[in-house]
């Protein structure tokens, strides 16, 4: 069993990596819950963190975002958005993390009467001291939450809009089974027409067919989880030939029994089949572990080499939306870090 305090762990706390699936909602720490609801006097349904954290025990997808949904409860002010960002950021750092393009989902805040400037004021603001003080770079991406109608996420791209040279991307998070990439073709045509990239999750708990869908109805250039692609071949060969790149997250996968062991899980059987998986924690307080943690179980259970993990590494930046130079740069100081390592 490899530890945090192992020389693997310390070798891939140096290896430079872009984190590309990380809902910034999905950061707050019990600790910050109980703080900020304190702050603002917002009663829990737990006794302490303790208690909230023994509660993270998930039998899918709609269980935990039922408590992710709960816990964003206590984020009232622009503070609060600033703490929760700068508090991941610094724990990024510490995992040898150089790039994050993360999510945010302003209709979790939006519903509850806090104005969509409050959310993107607080999460920017610790992004651009981030760079400054960690040099860690971003890009930020907002999510539309699928369980709800088009209509709600055509209204919030209209909200966001005063903010757009902020925003990178738009995303599709929440609920997937049931809601598949076609309710949302119109409000990713105007993004696209709007100049916005798109990525969407596709084929976590959802079918194979799902992950076709938001390649061809939404366009988007990335897939976040994508795991099921397996269970259609040819899609599979298709992502191989395109390079069309996966956001893996496999703590995730096992939290929310998408595979019941680690041992299971197929990120690398993709990687060996040439296809461009990446590393990622989603919501790192939910499913015990970053990024780092990430690697490490997958490392463990799949037997992956040195050579293997830096790849993956280097495809964190080949998936990235970094300057074609500077996603180069990273690469070679990788390869300069196998070489001397
Ligand atoms: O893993 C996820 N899937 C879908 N929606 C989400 N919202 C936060 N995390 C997730
Ligand atoms: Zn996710």
């Amino acid at each position: 069993m490899t530890t945090p305090d192992s020389p693997l762990a310390a070798w891939l706390r140096g290896l430079p990596k872009a984190e590309l699936h990380l809902h910034i909602e999905g950061t707050l720490e019990p600790e910050m819950v109980f703080a900020l609801a304190d702050k603002h006097r917002v009663p829990l349904a737990y006794a302490s963190v303790d208690a909230l954290r023994r509660a993270y025990d998930f039998d899918d997808l709609q269980s935990f975002l039922d408590l992710y949904y709960a816990g964003a409860d206590v984020l009232r002010d622009e503070v609060d958005f600033h703490a929760m960002t700068a508090a991941y950021l610094r724990r990024a750092a510490a995992d040898g993390v150089v790039h994050v393009e993360i999510f945010f989902d302003p209709q979790t805040h939006t519903a509850r009467g806090i104005d969509i400037g409050t959310v993107i004021g607080g999460i920017h603001r610790a992004l651009v001291e981030g760079e400054r003080e960690l040099g860690i770079s971003h890009r930020l991406i907002l999510c539309f939450l699928r369980h709800l109608s088009e209509a709600e996420a055509e209204a919030t791209l209209d909200a966001a809009l005063p903010y757009r040279t902020l925003i990178a991307g738009v995303g599709l998070d929440s609920s997937e089974r049931g809601h598949p990439p076609q309710k949302f073709a119109r409000v990713f045509a105007r993004a696209a027409s709007l100049g916005f990239k798109r990525v969407a999750h596709a084929g976590e708990e959802g079918p194979a067919a799902y992950i076709r869908d938001a390649i061809d109805v939404l366009d988007v250039c990335r897939i976040d989880h994508g795991v099921r692609c397996d269970e259609d071949p040819a899609l599979v060969a298709q992502l191989a030939a395109t390079r069309m790149p996966l956001t893996v997250c496999p703590l995730s996968n096992t939290k929310l029994k998408v595979y019941a062991q680690m041992q299971q899980h197929n990120i690398g059987r993709l990687l060996r089949a040439g296809l461009c998986v990446t590393v990622n924690s989603d919501d790192p307080a939910y499913f015990g572990g970053y990024v780092v943690d990430n690697y490490l179980a997958i490392a463990d259970a799949l037997s992956l080499s040195r050579a293997e993990l830096a790849q993956l590494a280097r495809q964190s930046f080949e998936a990235s939306w970094l300057d074609d130079a500077v996603r180069q740069q990273w690469i070679a100081r990788i390869d300069a870090y196998v070489a001397a390592t």
